[in-house]
């Protein structure tokens, strides 16, 4: 069998962008070559794929690039959180800390079944507020966190010990690619 690809080796870190002190982790270098592409959707299903989940559920933008792709892998139902008045049927929403003020995002009210097995996927992980605002939408919609998946996870962030704190759920999570220093 072929080894796996190193996919950290696909990654473009640009410094200062958006703003100085941030290094930030390019993914378009990795979706423009087609099988580290898959072999990434392969590695996340490979992780996130026994947990019987029958939905997906991402982020806008860049969450949905691999959600999608998982959800087809998978063969699963694919659940869309937007930023405010792209959703058009009634939402619940969380607002959230960002660095500096806040951030809303909402999911469709009816987009999940009391008591559904649930996969949230995203591109990466930094400070956690992306993600823990997902996990309390699929919560106050009584469906059940069972995995969160990352293709890149910045340690040094301390996002992951942020994410189910003081939430009633207990998901897998797992990430391809750590980055111990930002
Ligand atoms: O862990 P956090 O500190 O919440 O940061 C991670 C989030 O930040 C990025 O999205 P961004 O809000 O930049 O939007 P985009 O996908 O539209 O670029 C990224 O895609 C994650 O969703
Ligand atoms: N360092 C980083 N690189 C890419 N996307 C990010 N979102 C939050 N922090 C990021």
């Amino acid at each position: 069998m072929a080894s796996p690809l190193d996919l950290a080796h696909y990654i473009r870190s640009i410094p200062d962008f958006p703003k100085k002190g941030i290094n930030f982790r390019d993914i378009t270098t990795l979706l423009s070559d087609g099988p580290a592409f898959r072999e990434c959707i392969d590695q996340l299903a490979a992780k996130l794929g026994h947990l019987g989940a029958t939905k997906v559920v991402c982020a806008e933008a860049r969450g949905f690039i691999f959600g999608a792709a998982l959800a087809y892998k998978l063969g699963i139902g694919f659940v869309p959180v937007r930023k405010p008045g792209k959703l058009p049927a009634r939402t619940i929403s969380v607002t959230y800390a960002l660095e500096y003020g806040t951030d809303t995002l909402h999911m469709h009210a009816d987009a999940l079944a009391a008591g559904e097995r649930v996969i949230v996927l995203d591109d990466l992980l930094a400070t956690g507020g992306t993600c823990r605002a997902i996990l309390q939408m699929i919560l106050m919609q009584h469906a059940i966190p069972v995995g969160v998946g990352f293709l890149i996870e910045l340690d040094a962030l301390g996002g992951r010990a942020k994410l189910i704190e003081g939430l009633a759920c207990s998901p897998l999570i797992d990430s391809l690619i750590h980055y111990t220093s930002e």
